[in-house]
């Protein structure tokens, strides 16, 4: 598939006051049912990157989010269809996230993060971002 017809898929991650990062749990039934994620989803076509990272924590975690920076991008052959995954750090939001479509949703401390339990994409990110502490200078830095 051409790279302009692709999918793209985006999702945020947020640390918290303690250092905590936001993750949720997918829900069974769909792909990568079960592990966890950050929140994030596919971008509509009328929607900028920022605009569907608006909209997917309002509607998955019911905070407002703003100021944005790429963090790591892949694209992914996916379980049924191949997709480019772009993560974001969200530097600020408002509101106390949960799981605003029945999810489990929580903070979860940077050195209790199992890698193996997120789909592959996203174990790239957290090896690359995460586990390096180059988060630590986008936040503090
Ligand atoms: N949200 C999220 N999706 C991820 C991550 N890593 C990863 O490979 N994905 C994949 C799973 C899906 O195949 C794809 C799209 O994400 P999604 O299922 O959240 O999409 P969505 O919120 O728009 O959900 P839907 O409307 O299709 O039900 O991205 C991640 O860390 N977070
Ligand atoms: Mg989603």
């Amino acid at each position: 598939m051409p790279d302009e017809q692709i999918k793209h898929v985006v999702c945020g991650v947020i640390f918290n006051e303690y250092g905590q990062v936001l993750v949720g749990r997918r829900r069974a039934g769909v792909d990568y049912a079960n592990s966890l994620e950050f929140p994030g989803g596919k971008v509509e076509h009328h929607e900028t990157h920022e605009q569907a990272l608006i909209r997917e924590f309002e509607e998955e975690v019911g905070i407002t989010v703003a100021n944005f920076k790429l963090i790591y991008e892949q694209r992914v052959n996916g379980t049924s269809e191949p997709f480019h995954i772009y993560f974001y750090l969200i530097k600020d939001f408002f509101g106390q996230p949960y799981g605003a479509e029945g999810q489990e949703v929580f903070w979860l401390n940077v050195d209790e993060i199992d890698y193996n339990r997120f789909p592959p994409a996203t174990q790239l990110l957290i090896q690359n971002f995460i586990l390096t502490n180059n988060y630590l200078n986008e936040i503090y830095g």
